[in-house]
């Protein structure tokens, strides 16, 4: 997790994810394949699922919310959903001057989790 650790705090820690975590959001609400699971769902929750994510993402401080199998429970994602977001996610580091070097690494950082976030 070093390297993760060390992008985290290459891209600028935690206010480098907040501008990232803005574009990723608006993002998001605009995607129709994946809108519809934050109709629900408060603005406050929406931020807090989007910094968290990113926050993985960049290896960041640990996160000690709701485990991934909990905080998507019911949900039922497919391999579209999974597949739209990590697009989104890509998109928006791009637009922030991440490298893709890095932004390879961040996408590969995020692969073990997938399985705990699609319902099977
Ligand atoms: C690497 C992928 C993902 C990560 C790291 C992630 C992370 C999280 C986290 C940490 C939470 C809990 C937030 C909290 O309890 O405060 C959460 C909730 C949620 N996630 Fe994800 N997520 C991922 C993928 C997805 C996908 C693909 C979707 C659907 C398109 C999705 C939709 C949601 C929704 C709707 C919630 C509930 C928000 C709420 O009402 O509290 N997530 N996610």
């Amino acid at each position: 997790m070093a390297e993760t650790a060390t992008l985290y705090d290459k891209l600028g820690g935690k206010e480098a994810i907040g501008s990232v975590v803005d574009v990723f959001y608006k993002k998001v609400l605009a995607d129709d394949r994946i809108n519809q699971y934050f109709k629900h769902t408060d603005m406050e929750a929406q931020r807090r699922h989007q910094t968290a994510f990113i926050a993985y993402a960049l290896g960041g401080p640990k996160y000690t919310g709701r485990s991934m199998e909990k905080a998507h429970e019911g949900m039922n994602l497919q391999e579209v959903h999974w597949d739209a977001v990590v697009e989104l996610l890509v998109e928006s580091l791009q637009e922030k001057g991440v490298s893709n070097e890095d932004i390879q690494v961040i996408a590969e950082n995020l692969l073990p989790l997938k399985p705990h976030i699609l319902g099977k």
